[in-house]
């Protein structure tokens, strides 16, 4: 058995209490936000119009759904693959093999999904089972979890990721002791972080628009919109899906409760909260203001996939003709750090486009309700813990060279303010 790695990793997350208060509050939030949306009120804060009995969570329909949709994503990711990747270089060494096919699963999801809707799927009887699919979603995803727990327990130490093993039980289940854990060739983090929640999230956010089809004669403009933009951020990464091997994520978080809930569960039902707010709440859109939606989330998005593909390209080869100009600085580990074009601007220009489309998927819902803002609230809130925690480590890895990038490049997020 692994032994633990004891006081040495800094425990994160407020430790074993607030990894503890976060598997209690990040479910109940994901049922909270399901019924605040389909309520009249809509409220995000107080309690929601009415709370359910136990009953309307359980249903032996939405766990089959459940099961046949996990099992269908897996058959798809262990299809031949157009290209085999490799991981970054692990502890011992070695480095994983990942198949990229992403993109395919979502192309033959949506192939399966229309030939099941020409042969009369009810795919419009989705939203009312969101409910007991985020139940079971949300027990998969405890059970998941534990099973996850016990598997690391007899790993290699050099399997294990650098927090998330500090022998306190709650804090490790919560932040996962594995690295990168599989049975064979199958990679659980990998698959989860990427297919079953992202392609999940354009699924349900399809079926809210085709019952609003059915209730209202056509799917509104802000409908449209708001699955038009999510559709392609969700495209945008599995048509990247290699980039995703060089997130922390992959690389530094071991793969337990946060991560399996956040892939599996919070994704895919707490993401198309705007298309679910807007079956419930319908609002008027005029054109002038939709096209002004559509060019603050082409703004996003091009500074998104701008900072990212810089990096990326960078990463896998310097002297790239599309990077090679950049200014840089090096550092002791032999990589170096751009100091110009994107990563020159502020040190989190990708997180900058990112929210700055999450902005775009909520303005289509109005401004009468906070509801439908969650996103932007929580996200901006990920983001900002999420740049602390990156910004540690590359202190870490960098040391000197990093504290010149802070000084050349003062701002992290958002340039002038922070
Ligand atoms: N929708 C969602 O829910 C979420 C979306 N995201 C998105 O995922 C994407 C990936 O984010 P994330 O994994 O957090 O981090 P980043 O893609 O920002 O990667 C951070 C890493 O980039 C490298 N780096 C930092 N600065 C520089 C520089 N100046 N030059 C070269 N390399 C640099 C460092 O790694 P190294 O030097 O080792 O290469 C650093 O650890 C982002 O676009 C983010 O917005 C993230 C979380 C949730
Ligand atoms: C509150 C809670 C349960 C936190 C867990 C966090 C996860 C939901 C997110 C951590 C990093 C993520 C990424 C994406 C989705 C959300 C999670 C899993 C991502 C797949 C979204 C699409 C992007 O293009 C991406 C591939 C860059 C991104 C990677 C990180």
């Amino acid at each position: 058995m692994a032994p633990p790695q004891g006081p040495r990793a800094p425990l994160e997350f407020g430790g074993p209490m607030g990894a503890a208060a976060l598997m209690l509050l990040l479910p109940a939030t994901v049922f909270h936000l399901l019924l605040a949306a389909r309520s009249g009120p809509a409220r995000l804060l107080g309690p929601p119009a009415s709370l359910p009995g136990l009953g309307a969570l359980w249903s032996p329909r939405a766990l089959l759904l459940w099961l046949v949709w996990l099992g269908l994503q897996a058959a798809l990711y262990l299809l031949p693959a157009r290209k085999v990747a490799k991981g970054l270089e692990l502890k011992d060494k070695s480095r994983l093999r990942y198949p990229i096919n992403g993109f395919q699963a979502l192309v033959l999801t949506a192939l399966l999904v229309g030939l099941g809707m020409s042969a009369g799927l009810p795919l419009g009887a989705l939203p009312e089972m969101l409910l007991p699919l985020a139940f079971v979603a949300t027990l998969t995803a405890f059970i998941f979890s534990l099973f996850l727990y016990l598997k690391a327990l007899v790993a290699p130490v050099s399997a294990l990721a650098p927090g998330g093993n500090s022998g306190n039980p709650i804090y490790d289940f919560f932040l996962g002791r594995e690295l990168n854990p599989r049975i064979c060739s199958f990679d659980f983090k990998y698959f989860c972080e990427l297919r079953p929640g992202l392609i999940g999230w354009v699924l349900i956010n399809l079926a809210l628009l085709v019952k609003e089809a059915e209730l209202r004669g056509s799917p509104s403009l802000a409908m449209w919109l708001v699955n038009g933009f999510q559709l392609l951020y969700v495209g945008d990464a599995l048509w990247h899906e290699e980039a995703v091997l060089t997130t922390m994520d992959i690389t530094h978080d071991g793969f337990g409760f946060m991560l399996a809930f956040g892939d599996i569960a919070w994704v895919p039902f707490t993401y198309s909260l705007q298309a679910q707010f807007l079956l419930h709440h319908p609002q008027p859109l005029g054109l002038p203001m939709a096209a002004i939606i559509c060019l603050i989330n082409a703004i996003g998005y091009y500074i998104f996939r701008g900072a990212n593909s810089q990096k990326n390209t960078f990463r896998k080869n310097p002297s790239d003709p599309r990077v090679a100009g950049l200014e840089t600085i090096s550092t002791a580990t032999g990589r170096q750090l751009l100091v110009s074009g994107w990563w020159g601007m502020v040190r989190h220009p990708n997180y900058l486009g990112d929210l700055i489309m999450a902005l775009a998927w909520s303005l289509p819902c109005g401004v009468s309700h906070l509801l439908p803002y969650f996103y932007v609230l929580y996200f901006t809130a990920l983001l900002v813990h999420r740049e602390a925690r990156d910004e540690r480590q590359c202190l870490q890895k960098y040391g000197l060279a990093w504290q010149e990038y802070c000084r050349r490049v003062p701002y992290r997020i958002m340039p002038y303010i922070y």
